[in-house]
């Protein structure tokens, strides 16, 4: 388990989140400055960067054979050191170049997902060591995004987050600063998205292009329920350009299957607390934060499954690199005095 010192974080400029789906930067007394597509288009043939972001995500399935839209990071984890330093200097530079200015010793701070393996965080160490910080601080990411949901985290008292994201499910039970209890479960935003995609494919025998999920999670949210949704994609067997229309209740019941896989890992967590922790959760409720929190029905399956009360964190997003954000500039206070530092 990753192990932080409050001392040492609010020595930090910037704190960083490195997600499977998004780059988030915070800069110490300004705020969030970055929160790109984790993608990187690359000219195969010289090497260079053409594009970082939401740019390169625009150009993501529609590139000529020598162009290649890579992910830097995969699963939460940087897998490509030299990639990810590449489109942080190129989202990132200027704005920090002149924090710099104003403070020579840059110290980051960064989340890592629970339970990281030590290369794992030394990959995340590395990427940042290359932009030249100095040093770098690992929180792990439950705890961050409890403190950027407003979760008493320092109090004696059990609080439960779970971080959907776009690889990764993280469930904990935090108390006292840390955390009691977690999982983590490798179904996302992408496995939900992956069962769509496959739906429509056995069901319509049509492949759907990235931008043809977007109405699907559209028409999901939508209230009073919507019956069904056109879109375009391309005939498997003939290649052809075609319109279906996608049945709504299908696609609820494709997702069923990763939504379960979230629930028994909540199941788990609640099994592995103290009967104190879990009825302080009966008045506190779970907080939903991470980008797929907002996914239709989640927050309903979890409340029937445990019978706890469920709320969506405001800007579940964001709710991480904010969270620790709030820690390099001090908003968390421990009861306890901090195990780093005595
Ligand atoms: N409005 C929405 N409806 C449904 N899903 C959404 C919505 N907005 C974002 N998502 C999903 O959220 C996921 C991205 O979440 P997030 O930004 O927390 O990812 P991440 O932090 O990069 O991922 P990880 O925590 O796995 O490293 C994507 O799978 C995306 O499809």
């Amino acid at each position: 388990m990753t192990t932080y010192s409050l001392e040492q974080l609010r020595r930090c400029t910037v704190a960083v989140d490195l997600g499977a789906a998004r780059t988030r930067v915070y800069l110490r007394e300004t705020g969030l400055i970055v929160d790109e597509p984790s993608l990187a288009a690359v000219n195969t043939r010289t090497g260079s960067l053409i594009a970082v972001g939401s740019l390169a995500e625009g150009m993501a399935g529609r590139t000529p054979g020598h162009i290649r839209v890579v992910r830097p990071i995969s699963g939460g984890t940087v897998v490509d050191i030299d990639m990810a330093q590449r489109m942080l200097r190129f989202l990132v530079d200027e704005k920090i170049r002149k924090a710099w200015r104003r403070k020579p010793l840059l110290r980051a701070a960064v989340c890592l997902p629970h339970d990281a393996e030590p290369l794992a965080q030394r990959a995340a160490s590395e990427t940042l060591t290359g932009l030249g910080a100095r040093r770098v601080e690992a929180v792990d990411t439950l705890i961050a995004a409890a403190v950027g949901c407003g979760l008493p985290v320092e109090q004696p008292e059990a609080s439960m987050i779970v971080v959907c994201g776009a690889a990764s499910t993280q469930v904990a039970v935090l108390s006292l600063g840390q955390i009691v209890a977690a999982e983590k479960v490798l179904v996302g935003g992408d496995a939900i998205d992956y069962a769509v995609v496959q739906h429509v494919r056995s069901r319509h025998e049509l492949q759907l292009p990235s931008q043809g999920l977007h109405p699907l999670h559209l028409a999901l949210c939508q209230e009073p329920v919507v019956e069904g949704k056109e879109v375009r994609g391309r005939d498997v067997a003939t290649g052809l350009s075609r319109t279906v229309t996608v049945e709504m209740a299908y696609v609820r019941e494709a997702i069923q299957t990763p939504f379960t896989v979230v629930i028994d890992a909540i199941s788990r967590v609640l099994r592995a607390c103290q009967p104190d922790l879990v009825a302080d959760l009966v008045e506190g409720g779970v907080t939903l934060a991470g980008g797929s929190a907002v996914l239709p029905g989640l927050d309903r399956m979890i409340a029937k499954a445990t019978g706890l009360t469920v709320r969506i964190a405001e800007n579940p997003d964001v709710c991480a690199v904010l969270g620790l954000g709030a820690m390099i500039e001090g908003r968390m206070r421990l009861l306890h005095r901090d195990p780093m530092t005595g």
